[in-house]
């Protein structure tokens, strides 16, 4: 007889939050799933058996009520880069590690980012509507856009997802200023034609486009607010790929209505979705995706892998390869 496989606890297979059951497959090849409904069933004779949690779409939920009830869980994997769903203090005071997946998001969510930069210059989203639209007296030359080409693009946020950025702004010829916590190497800045900037609000002053990459965590909760969106030119686009919050939406508003900044393109809000009557939905300089970074039929399959190669090694006691460490 084989070795059992370890048991895993998931939300659900299918429908609209589940595990897409063409990863099911995959996933069922190391280990034995066990779903939220399964576990509820039957707590008493499974509870001893699950080592870890796939979380998927932020789902399950982690709160101390299922950490307690789960003696033997050794680590929390994340399908997907941020982890700001998940109380990483609370998580690893039991013992737990949390792993996520920054490698597999990383080509599908800097595609996003460019997409929304090219579609807010060349205001593709009106251009569509226009088109659609029964009135054929329309022309473009009363509706100019601007060329990304040679503009300078501001990337906030120099992770795997800001890199990649770069990489595809730089065949766009663009100039590329960078904020990080730290400095990437000289040869990566290189590679790419990105300098520094130590001082965020010199990125902010001097960028006709400004690219929001960063985690979420309390230091980058509203990032950017009233003051900064001030420093920014009032020809600028601010483009949001990575949380909600870590802009003041209000502010934005302000910011959008009073010609402050030129434009606003973001995936991700607060809430997701906004109430239907939200301001940011009925501006024609606002474009707005439903946060689909990551909604690739490649980025969702590598992120899978990811997670099951990051549960693997801390199962099997091996070099952990993206683990997630409180700070
Ligand atoms: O964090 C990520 O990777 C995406 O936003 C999907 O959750």
């Amino acid at each position: 007889m084989g070795e059992e496989l370890p048991s895993v606890l998931i939300s659900e297979i299918g429908g609209t939050f589940g595990i897409l059951e063409s990863h099911v497959e995959f996933l069922k090849k190391h280990f034995n799933l066990i779903t939220m409904k399964e576990f509820h069933k039957n707590k008493e004779e499974l509870h001893e058996r699950i080592k870890s949690i796939f979380v998927f779409e932020r789902r399950p939920v982690i709160d101390p009520e299922l950490l307690e009830s789960l003696p033997n869980l050794k680590v929390i994997g994340n399908s997907g880069v941020g982890v700001n769903h998940l109380n990483l203090k609370l998580i690893t005071s039991f013992g737990v590690k949390v792993t996520n997946t920054p490698h597999a998001v990383s080509d599908s969510t800097a595609d996003i980012g460019m997409a929304l930069m090219l579609a807010s210059a060349r205001r593709l989203v009106e251009g569509c509507c226009l088109a659609t639209s029964p009135d054929t007296t329309h022309f473009a030359v009363n509706w100019l856009g601007v060329e990304v080409s040679r503009a300078t693009l501001g990337i906030i946020g120099m992770g795997s997802i800001g890199y990649k950025v770069a990489k595809r702004a730089k065949a766009f010829d663009m100039k590329i200023l960078y904020h990080n916590r730290n400095r990437r190497k000289e040869e990566e800045e290189q590679e790419v034609g990105a300098t520094y900037c130590k001082n965020i609000d010199d990125l902010l002053q001097q960028s006709d486009f400004v690219m929001l990459v960063v985690s979420l965590t309390p230091e980058t909760h509203n990032l950017i607010g009233k003051r900064e969106l001030e420093l920014m030119k009032p020809t600028a686009t601010l483009i949001n790929i990575c949380r909600g919050a870590v802009v003041d939406q209000d502010a934005l508003v302000e910011a959008l209505q009073n010609g402050v900044i030129k434009a606003a393109a973001l995936d991700v809000t607060y809430p997701e979705p906004l109430p239907r009557n939200h301001l940011l939905l009925q501006m024609k300089n606002v474009i707005i995706t439903p946060h689909i970074g990551t909604a690739t039929v490649q980025a969702l399959r590598m992120m899978t892998e990811e997670a099951v190669e990051n549960i693997l090694a801390v199962l099997n006691d091996l070099p952990i390869p993206s683990e997630v460490i409180p700070k």
